[in-house]
């Protein structure tokens, strides 16, 4: 099922603008992940497509060809799974997956066929008779997921669905959640605000900032051409190297950079995975820190940007804090962005 939201918007009673009027796609099948800092908007994005806000007046959104801009929630078909996995904790793994079937009132045999089926598809046959109480915080999530998926929604929203996990957790959970979302086939939406996380389980991230989509993209598209600076400080960490322009070049306080244009009137930021340690580099500052990352060390230096800039060193000696360093980035690895309006 696709999703067509045109000139969505809204407007909470006490004045607050938390969605600007936004047009965005969905396509059927698609997981799309809702990227932000808190408040930008994300949660009241998801609560409108589920149909539990009103939008502004002027708002229409559509579930294929079906306007459903002023159906109710109960109507919508929508699953959701929430941070809090809201699950009953004394009914066993069954019980709360049948629950919502029985709500429906649906015939005994139906609502066992439904629950068998999609127990099988989370792989949680060991666990169906035990209470909730009995899980690890991981097969919690996928009784959740089980239950939303059991009444066939249309399409599932997912709110921050592993944040109440611990760190190690949630990255082994994520691959799991991707796999069984594009397993279950199904048009999937889910906000988080941990980049990682979007990145690695959605097909396209819409990445917003107070109450605007910013950019939507592919997580490499986003990577690779972020078209404003916020994109490429939230996505990848990119940080921003400040200094005059000058025959084609930048002086920063680290020395001089070439650049690839002059023409216009933009902001100069780079990645760590650009930033390389050679001993000719034309950029010069001080090692503060070293980070050991398995395939090399990160090297954070002063000197340069505000702050710290993080470059990459590959081979077996690092250098040591207090050293003074040389550094080179090739002018196409810089990322060139408009300078940013504040939005009011
Ligand atoms: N019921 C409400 N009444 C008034 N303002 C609200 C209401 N719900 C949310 N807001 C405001 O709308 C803005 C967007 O909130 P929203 O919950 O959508 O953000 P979010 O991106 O999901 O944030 P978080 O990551 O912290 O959950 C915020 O400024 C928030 O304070």
């Amino acid at each position: 099922m696709s999703i067509a939201l045109k000139n969505v918007a809204k407007t909470y009673p006490d004045g607050t603008k938390a969605l600007q009027p936004t047009d965005l796609e969905f396509r059927a099948g698609e997981i799309v992940s809702l990227l932000g800092p808190s408040g930008c908007g994300k949660t009241t994005l998801l609560r409108l497509i589920a149909g539990l806000e009103r939008p502004d007046a002027g708002s229409s959104i559509h579930f294929d060809t079906d306007d459903v801009t002023r159906l109710p929630v109960e109507h919508r078909r929508v699953g959701m799974v929430f941070q809090s996995y809201a699950l009953f904790p004394n009914m066993s793994v069954l019980a709360n997956i049948s629950y919502g079937l029985k709500m429906q009132k649906l015939p005994a045999a139906e609502i066992r066929a439904r629950a068998d089926e999609v127990i099988k598809m989370c792989q949680l046959e060991p666990y169906a008779n035990r209470s909730i109480d009995a899980l690890s915080g991981g097969q919690r999530q996928r009784v959740a997921l089980a239950r939303a998926f059991a009444p066939r929604p249309r399409i599932l929203l997912l709110d921050e669905p592993l944040s109440a996990l611990d760190a190690a957790l949630r990255d082994k959970l994520r691959d799991e959640l991707a796999a069984l979302l594009r397993r279950f086939k199904i048009t999937a939406i889910f906000v988080t605000h941990d980049q990682d996380e979007a990145l690695a389980i959605a097909d396209r991230v819409a990445v917003m900032r107070n109450g605007r989509v910013m950019q939507i993209g592919t997580p490499e598209d986003l990577y690779h051409n972020p078209r404003v600076p916020f994109v490429a400080e939230f996505v990848g960490h990119a940080v921003e190297l400040c200094g005059t322009v000058e025959d084609g070049k930048l002086n920063t306080p680290g020395g001089r950079l070439a650049l690839p244009r002059t023409d216009a009137d933009y902001q100069v930021y780079v990645r760590a995975d650009d930033v390389k340690l050679s001993q000719d580099g034309s950029l010069r500052g001080t090692v503060e820190s070293v980070t050991f990352l398995g395939t090399h060390y990160r090297v954070g230096v002063s000197g340069v940007v505000q702050g710290l800039l993080y470059a990459n060193h590959t081979g077996t000696t690092p250098p040591k804090p207090g050293d003074t360093v040389r550094m080179e980035i090739a002018p196409e690895a810089l990322l060139l962005l408009p300078r940013e309006r504040h939005a009011a």
